[in-house]
């Protein structure tokens, strides 16, 4: 278990754009005080309908962007910025086309100041830990996909950060592709132990993965409700996990509520879970 680890404190939370549209000038209230407890080494998946927030959630948490009120604490420290605590994959893995894999993953120790030996090392251990230490010397454009993704993931790992933010990683993979990068996102939480918010539209990705899936709502985004998946760690074989009656349950409970924020009637038919 690695011994960088974090709690994340999402205290009151408030957000909202100035959107400006030819002469029309519009205030959109993004959230609305957001609050949430993340324990160190958790799995959280931060899930909701297009629009409520989820991404400027975990900007926010980045540093990216700041609040207009509440505070969001690492550790019991006040988030202003990026800091070396954190680090995101993004939906797509935007790596520099002209470097190579391992020169991607060293970018983030290079920005850091640490000497050429130890961060190709460093990235190299890192490749390796996401099955791509073959792929080292490849440039992005002879990368799959996926491949691009894991050396975003080995990128983002590479800084040793206490809580990993993903933002929908996996949104424009193929199926099995993505079937076989959960599985690795399991076995890294496993070996790592790091803190992980994870947003994903995909609840069957949500409850595999996470220990807490938190349903947000929109307008103004706000968290509706917390679903603690009582699945035990290590999970193990996805494909045993989805079978299982525990999973399907849970993940008809969330899909439940959602619909009844998107489509109340078609949620009001149907059948309650159990
Ligand atoms: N920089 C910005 N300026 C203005 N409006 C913004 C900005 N960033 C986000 N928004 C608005 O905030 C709202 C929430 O966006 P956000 O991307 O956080 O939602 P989301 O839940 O991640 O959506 P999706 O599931 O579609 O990715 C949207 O209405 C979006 O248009």
């Amino acid at each position: 278990m690695a011994a960088k680890q974090a709690g994340v404190t999402i205290e009151d939370v408030s957000k909202s754009f100035t959107v400006r549209a030819g002469k029309q000038v519009e205030q959109v209230h993004v959230l609305d005080r957001v609050s949430l407890r993340v324990e160190p080494g958790e799995m959280i998946a931060l899930t909701g309908l297009s629009g409520c927030g989820k991404t400027t959630l975990l900007r926010i948490l980045l540093g990216l962007e700041r609040a207009d009120s509440g505070r969001v604490t690492v550790n019991g420290a006040e988030v202003r910025g990026c800091g070396e605590d954190r680090s995101m994959v993004f939906q797509n893995a935007q790596l520099f086309p002209w470097r190579s894999a391992l020169q991607n993953v060293e970018f983030g120790l290079e920005a850091r100041g640490v000497p050429k030996r130890e961060r190709s090392r460093t990235a190299l251990d890192k490749l390796e830990l996401v099955g791509l230490a073959h792929a080292a010397d490849r440039r992005p454009d002879q990368l799959s996909g996926g491949m691009q993704q894991r050396v975003g993931l080995a990128r983002a790992l590479s800084v040793d950060p206490a809580v990993l933010l993903m933002d929908e990683p996996f949104g424009a993979l193929d199926a099995q592709t993505r079937e076989g990068l959960q599985a690795e996102v399991l076995r890294i939480h496993q070996e790592t132990g790091k803190t992980i918010i994870f947003v994903t539209h995909d609840l069957d990705e949500a409850v595999l993965l996470a220990d807490r899936v938190v349903l947000m709502a929109p307008n103004p985004g706000r968290i509706d409700e917390i679903f603690p998946v009582g699945l035990a760690r290590p999970r193990g074989d996805l494909v045993t996990v989805r079978g299982l009656k525990e999973f399907s349950a849970k993940r008809y409970e969330i899909w439940r509520r959602l619909m009844a924020g998107a489509h109340p009637q078609a949620a009001a038919a149907a059948p309650a879970a159990g």
